[in-house]
């Protein structure tokens, strides 16, 4: 808990007309969450205009409010800001005691692997007897605690209030996955990282961003921030693929010391005599004259590419390279990414979170690779995101496998029968079917699956649930599948 007027203290610039000084208990953008003696930010958003439950906010006991514009007939104090984004990631930062100066913060940007990544990063920690935490897709985990979020990145209170909580718990480093659009929306401002990841950047999220060239743009603010408002003695890291075509975009952005990490090129962490088989993979990780095997059950070369970028920001956190090789040799692998579903059938079924151009690419050509019947994919595009990726994304699939199965992701708010439709101007061939139920696609893909074909299910991996208008059913890839083998067994059975 905090005064008011220490808290705004940490502000550049604002306007407040109110001597009143209350004690601050909780901070909220939700008018629906507010509780006495809050703090209320009022953010204009996609949907709504927040400004618009300032009264709300007050009726429910707010102690005071950060607005962008004057607000009639609210009685509390009113503090009038530029932007109640930034404000409120200040304060946020200012209200928990700046969590992140307490804590080692590795911060992981990138299009595709920033979760594979984070969940790397913390085995090799917790191998290494450190107190990891995860912020990002699936969860913010801590101390065998898993808490629901609802982005990637959450807004900088959710944010600062985890950091918060997970130092009082004793975690000293936490793997955190930094989105673009946070980045862009000051998420995390007021956030002191001490390790910043660029895994790969590709398209994705040009509703959002526009062009590549903002988007690369947004990434690499994570860079910008680096070592700015910096902890005493602590030296900031860069860890940046060297092999990525944006890879001089990233650097410039950056003051800070850079670890570079690579396959092609010349990197500071590099792999060498990398060999991927269906088991997995196995390189030699070198750094300067230090040389160690790694062999892994994670297949890929972008795979190979998410351990190096695990093992460099590990090693810029003091974990020393031998470790991080015996670490990664005992990863089983992170839910929803390359996993297989095996109930004994003649065939295999991967389910992969592949959702952008180039990770269905790369997941297809890793299946390729040691594929010794016919691939078939099941694949839709999430509605209310990028429009543009629905035709290459179809494409994709057509050219790498022999059949596709046009099916939905989260149709969100959009019509499912528009979304295949644009999918389907990026088909050449006619190899593939549209079903719009994923659940009649993944049944109809097993149901038609010969001796020894690969199925990939691809797009929504860990995911329990699909989004249909506003409402979340319940629906996992995995199960869905599982259900249809033993559908198809019971036909089977009836047949003979
Ligand atoms: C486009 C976008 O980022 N939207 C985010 C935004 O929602 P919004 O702007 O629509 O919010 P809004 O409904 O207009 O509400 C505006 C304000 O009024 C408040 N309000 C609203 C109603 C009410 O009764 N009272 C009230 O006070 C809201 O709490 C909010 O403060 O603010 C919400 C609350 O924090 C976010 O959850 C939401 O993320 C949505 C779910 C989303 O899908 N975001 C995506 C684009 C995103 O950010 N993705 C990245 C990952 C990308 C990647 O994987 O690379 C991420 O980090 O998650
Ligand atoms: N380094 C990589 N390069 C290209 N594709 C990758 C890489 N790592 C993973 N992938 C592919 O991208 C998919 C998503 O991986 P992951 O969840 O780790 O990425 P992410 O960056 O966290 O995605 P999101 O933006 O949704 O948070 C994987 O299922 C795989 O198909
Ligand atoms: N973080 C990603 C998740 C996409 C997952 C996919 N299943 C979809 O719904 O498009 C995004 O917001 O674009
Ligand atoms: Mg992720």
């Amino acid at each position: 808990m905090k005064r008011l007027q220490s808290l705004i203290s940490c502000l550049p610039s604002y306007k407040n007309e109110s001597n009143e000084n209350p004690l601050i208990k909780d901070l909220h953008m939700d008018s629906r969450e507010v509780s006495e003696g809050s703090l209320f930010f009022c953010i204009s958003g996609f949907t709504v205009d927040g400004h618009d439950f300032a009264d709300q906010a007050a009726n429910s006991g707010a102690a005071a409010i950060i607005a962008e514009r004057e607000l009639k007939y609210i009685n509390i104090p009113v503090i009038i800001v530029r932007s109640s984004k930034r404000a409120m990631a200040l304060i946020s930062a200012c209200f928990y005691d700046y969590p992140t100066n307490k804590l080692q913060l590795i911060g992981v940007t990138g299009t595709n692997g920033k979760t594979t990544t984070t969940h790397l990063i913390e085995k090799i920690l917790l191998d290494n007897n450190r107190k990891p935490g995860i912020i990002g897709t699936m969860y913010m985990k801590y101390d065998g605690k898993e808490i629901p979020v609802q982005n990637t990145t959450p807004e900088s209170l959710v944010l600062q209030k985890g950091f918060s909580e997970m130092a009082k718990s004793g975690v000293d480093t936490v793997a955190m996955e930094v989105s673009s659009h946070a980045l862009e929306m000051g998420r995390v401002h007021g956030t002191d990282f001490d390790v910043a990841v660029f895994t790969n950047l590709s398209q994705d999220h040009l509703d959002y961003h526009g062009t590549m060239e903002r988007y690369a743009h947004a990434k690499g603010l994570l860079f910008a921030q680096l070592g700015n408002g910096y902890g005493e003695g602590k030296q900031p890291v860069a860890v940046i693929n060297i092999d990525d075509p944006y890879f001089n975009e990233i650097e410039i952005m950056t003051a800070a010391p850079i670890i570079t990490f690579g396959i092609k090129k010349n990197a500071d962490i590099r792999a060498e005599h990398v060999s991927i088989n269906e088991q997995g993979t196995s390189f030699t990780m070198t750094m300067g004259n230090q040389s160690v095997p790694v062999t892994m059950k994670l297949t890929g070369t972008f795979s190979v590419y998410n351990a190096l970028a695990a093992a460099a920001a590990c090693y810029a956190s003091d974990v020393p390279l031998e470790s991080i090789a015996k670490s990664l040799e005992t990863l089983e692998g992170v839910s929803g990414r390359f996993e297989r579903v095996e109930i004994n059938q003649p065939f295999h079924i991967i389910v992969d979170y592949a959702h952008t151009p180039d990770s269905l690419e790369n997941v297809l050509n890793t299946i390729k690779e040691f594929a010794k019947g016919k691939i078939s994919v099941v694949v839709g595009c999430g509605g209310d995101r990028d429009k543009t990726k629905r035709p290459i994304m179809a494409n994709i699939a057509e050219k790498l496998s022999d059949y596709v199965y046009l099916t939905s992701d989260n149709p969100r708010t959009e019509d499912p029968i528009e979304i295949l439709k644009q999918m389907e101007e990026g088909m050449e061939g006619s190899n593939y079917t549209v079903i719009e139920s994923r659940r009649d696609a993944i049944f109809e893909a097993v149901r038609r699956a010969e001796r020894d074909e690969i199925i990939l299910i691809a797009g929504k991996g860990h995911e329990t649930y699909q989004t249909i208008g506003t409402v979340n059913h319940h629906f996992d890839d995995r199960l869905v599948a599982k259900d249809a083998v033993e559908e198809c067994r019971k036909w089977e059975q009836e047949k003979e």
